[in-house]
């Protein structure tokens, strides 16, 4: 079924070495990770508690971010049989070039605070699986480090708008300038969601030292070793960031943005532009006439506001609406391949995933983003051949129907 894929490196290695011999314990561990519930478990060992719960956390009760999720747990696929699967190809086009699935690397923010490898490590696992990745505005790699990181690598630019449109000018030309082919405007961020996680633990950015955090630092000693011996958190444009995530949002970006901006935006970037955190048909239709070539149905994984609709619910409607004229992708609570199956089934040209691979980041560095994309990618293509599909173009919504009951 998958006999034509490349073997990936993760697969590889364990054949390639003497049985249980010089695997090290964190290529041991990611090996027995079957899944990306596995990763999380392993990440939330290694990472200290305020940096785990930042990432997995949402906003609020987190009932978006729990909503988001189970809404695949209510797809039931409709398999067909007999149908030869011998070749499946899960090749499909973004933003009209060519990419191995219809999967992306989602922007995350202060990714080196999950593992030293941080953004570097992300794209080149992107470009090796021949995947777009979006570096955020609030990365700690500068643009063009993570252009030097992984040249050959399809890579996205996604944008805050900050109250200084000069700084916000100045990405899209460094942008332009490195050779990234795509902005994503994220639209769902005029202030920041209530992380409820994040005010119990005291994060801030960068992480300070107090008696929590040196306490939190002895019990995963493992992730204050890496962060101790390596270089400093570079932020993508920051110079000094302190303070707690809400905070910085409060003092960058610009609660003002409107519809206008991206009409500015249109005109002053040349290639595609993707809208992210559109939740409305709406706001689907507005944003296409003022010139998205896409956009991302997305709660922003339930990190912003909560209660807000669930990504997978408002898709088919956005693809109805806005389908013909531009690609609609969908992102929150994505956690295997099965689950971009259905999200492609019900019209979306492709899932953005971010916890997924920042589980594996935190489990083991690149290796883990490795394991997190060899577990994904393999479960689409093992989906795709279970319900009797070879093309990604040809799953349609009639190879599954919601449960209403949510078992
Ligand atoms: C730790 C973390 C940081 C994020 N930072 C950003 C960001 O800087 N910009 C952005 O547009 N979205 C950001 N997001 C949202 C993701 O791009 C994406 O919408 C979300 O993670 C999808 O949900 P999932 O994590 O369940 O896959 C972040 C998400 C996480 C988990
Ligand atoms: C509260 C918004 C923080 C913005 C930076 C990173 C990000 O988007 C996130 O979800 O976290």
């Amino acid at each position: 079924m998958t006999a034509r894929r490349r073997p990936r490196w993760s697969e590889l290695q364990p054949l390639l070495q003497p049985r249980g011999a010089s695997l090290s314990p964190t290529d041991r561990r990611l090996a027995s990770a079957a899944s990306i519930a596995d990763l999380r478990r392993l990440a939330r060992r290694r990472a200290p508690r305020a940096v785990f719960d930042y990432t997995d956390g949402g906003a609020g009760d987190e009932v978006a971010l729990q909503r988001s999720r189970e809404a695949y747990g209510r797809i039931e696929f409709r398999p067909r049989v007999l149908h030869d699967v011998s070749v499946v190809d899960s090749t499909t086009t973004l933003l009209g070039r060519p990419a191995s699935a219809p999967l992306v690397f989602a922007p995350t923010g202060f990714t080196r605070m999950m593992h030293t490898e941080g953004e570097p490590a992300v794209a080149r696992v992107a470009a090796r699986e021949g995947i777009p990745y979006a570096l955020s505005t609030m990365g700690t790699t500068s643009i063009e480090a993570l252009a030097a990181a992984a040249p050959e690598g399809r890579r996205w630019f996604q944008l805050y708008l900050w109250r200084d449109r000069g700084a916000s000018r100045d990405f899209v030309t460094r942008a332009h300038a490195a050779g990234y082919e795509a902005l994503v405007l994220t639209v769902d961020t005029p202030v920041a969601g209530p992380r409820l996680r994040d005010v119990r633990n005291g994060l801030t950015i960068p992480p300070s030292l107090s008696l929590r955090t040196f306490v939190d630092g002895a019990l995963h000693p493992a992730w204050w070793f890496d962060l101790l011996t390596t270089e400093p958190l570079e932020f993508a444009s920051l110079n000094r960031s302190d303070g707690t995530v809400a905070e910085l949002v409060g003092r960058l970006f610009d609660p003002a943005a409107t519809i206008a901006d991206l009409a500015w935006l249109r005109s002053a970037w040349q290639g595609p532009i993707v809208v992210k955190g559109v939740l409305t048909v709406e706001d689907a239709r507005a944003v296409v006439d003022a010139g998205a070539d896409a956009v991302v149905v997305s709660n922003h994984g339930g990190r912003q506001l909560d209660r807000a609709a669930t990504p997978l619910e408002v898709l088919p409607a956005v693809v109805d609406a806005v389908g013909d004229r531009a690609e609609v992708y969908v992102d929150g609570g994505i956690m295997s391949g099965s689950d971009v199956v259905a999200a492609v089934a019900l019209g979306a040209r492709a899932a953005l995933v971010g916890r997924a691979y920042l589980y594996g980041l935190m489990a083991g560095g690149e290796r883990g983003v490795q394991r997190a994309a060899d577990i994904l990618l393999g479960e689409v293509s093992s989906t795709m051949a279970l319900l009797g599909v070879t093309r990604v173009t040809d799953l349609r919504p009639d190879h599954l129907r919601i449960r209403s009951d949510g078992r």
